[in-house]
């Protein structure tokens, strides 16, 4: 596609709290770059509608230079036509006290008529981000619901984990954030994602090594990084939001326009049975990207702690799965 040509971005949820963030993000070229033009689609249910109006007046009043267009509808098949990236963070939020489990069912309907309407009305090159919890497995939903679009174009949201647990370690080593580097966050996004230090980098040295605290890894750094989101929601009173759409801003820009060069980044993505998580199943991975492809970094050495904790992660993701295929979402 020309450069000068718009790219067409579907944002559900537009309304919610994370939209408010991403959409201005979006508009002044965070995804694509200051020379792209960009056209927002924007997916709410029927009663948000007017509230999204609102927000689409103050889009307006940004006068951003690259916003070419904005489409705002409750109709997925009209809100994904033609569409190239899709970030699909509209769902019901966990509140106090709720585990993503129980939101399996409420999101599952969402996600299969979206992932049909994708695969009904998107542009052959589209790529799907799923933000909306339980991010990996209402992408599998999604992804099982979109037969004809590539299952790699499906992926989920695990950079927050992965800008989280980077900025804890920056903090403890005492260095910059820019020191730490291939840092992988593995398996589900929920509280059995594993953070894995033995492959990261603090200029350049491991981690692990360099930080020397066994105590600190598996009993702070662990439960920090994977309890972060229930401490946002205790401190905020609401699920985190600027932080969320900063991540979904990372994790597109950085797989459509490519990893920084000697780093990679953590993507929830389907399994090829890479590092024995089952094949299919949608779990966070090292990934470098190039050209709008994704490659799972081979070859990692996995410790016998880091084995552990990968298969309780891949297990819980395997749980959901088969919850949500005894609710008929998944064939
Ligand atoms: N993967 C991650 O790292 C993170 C994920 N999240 C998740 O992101 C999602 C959105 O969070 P917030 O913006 O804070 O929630 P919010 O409740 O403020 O906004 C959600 C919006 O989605 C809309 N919505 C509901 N069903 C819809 C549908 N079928 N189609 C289109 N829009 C629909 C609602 O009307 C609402 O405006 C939640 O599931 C939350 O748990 C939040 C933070 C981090
Ligand atoms: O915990 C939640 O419900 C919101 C979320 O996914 C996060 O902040 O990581």
């Amino acid at each position: 596609m020309p450069a000068s040509t718009p790219v067409k971005i579907a944002v559900t949820g537009a309304a919610g709290q994370i939209g408010y963030s991403l959409l201005f993000r979006i508009a002044s070229g965070a995804i694509f770059g200051p020379d792209r033009p960009v056209e927002l689609r924007l997916l709410e249910i029927t009663p948000a509608l007017k509230a999204l109006e609102g927000v689409v007046m103050e889009l307006e009043d940004c006068a951003f230079d690259l916003l070419s267009d904005v489409q705002t509808g409750d109709d997925p098949a009209k809100i994904f036509d033609g569409v190239n990236l899709a970030l699909l963070v509209g769902a019901r939020p966990r509140s106090k006290g709720m585990e993503r489990g129980d939101l399996l069912e409420a999101n599952g309907a969402i996600f299969s008529a979206q992932g049909k309407a994708l695969n009904d009305h998107a542009a052959d090159d589209v790529r799907v981000l799923i933000t909306g919890n339980p991010a990996n497995t209402n992408a599998l939903i999604a992804r099982h619901n979109a037969p004809d679009i590539p299952a790699e174009r499906f992926n989920a949201l695990t950079r927050l984990d992965h800008n989280r647990a980077k900025a804890q370690v920056a903090a403890k080593a005492g260095v910059a954030v820019s020191d730490v580097s291939h840092l992988t966050i593995w398996g589900n996004h929920s509280a059995t994602q594993y953070p894995d230090l033995y492959n990261t980098l603090i200029a350049g040295q491991n981690a692990a090594k360099v930080i020397n605290d066994q105590e600190w890894l598996e009993n702070d750094f662990l439960p920090t990084v994977q309890k972060r989101g229930a401490a946002i929601i205790e401190a905020r009173g609401a699920s985190s939001a600027a932080s969320a759409a900063n991540a979904t801003v990372e994790h597109a820009r950085d797989w459509l326009l490519g990893t920084p060069s000697g780093d990679w980044v953590s993507q929830a993505v389907p399994s090829d049975g890479s590092y024995g998580v089952p094949e299919g199943l949608i779990s966070s991975f090292p990934v470098t990207t190039s050209g709008g492809e994704y490659t799972i970094v081979p070859g990692l050495e996995i410790n016998e702690f880091s084995r552990a904790k990968i298969d309780a992660s891949v297990a819980e993701l395997a749980e959901e799965r088969d919850a949500v295929k005894a609710l008929g979402l998944i064939g």
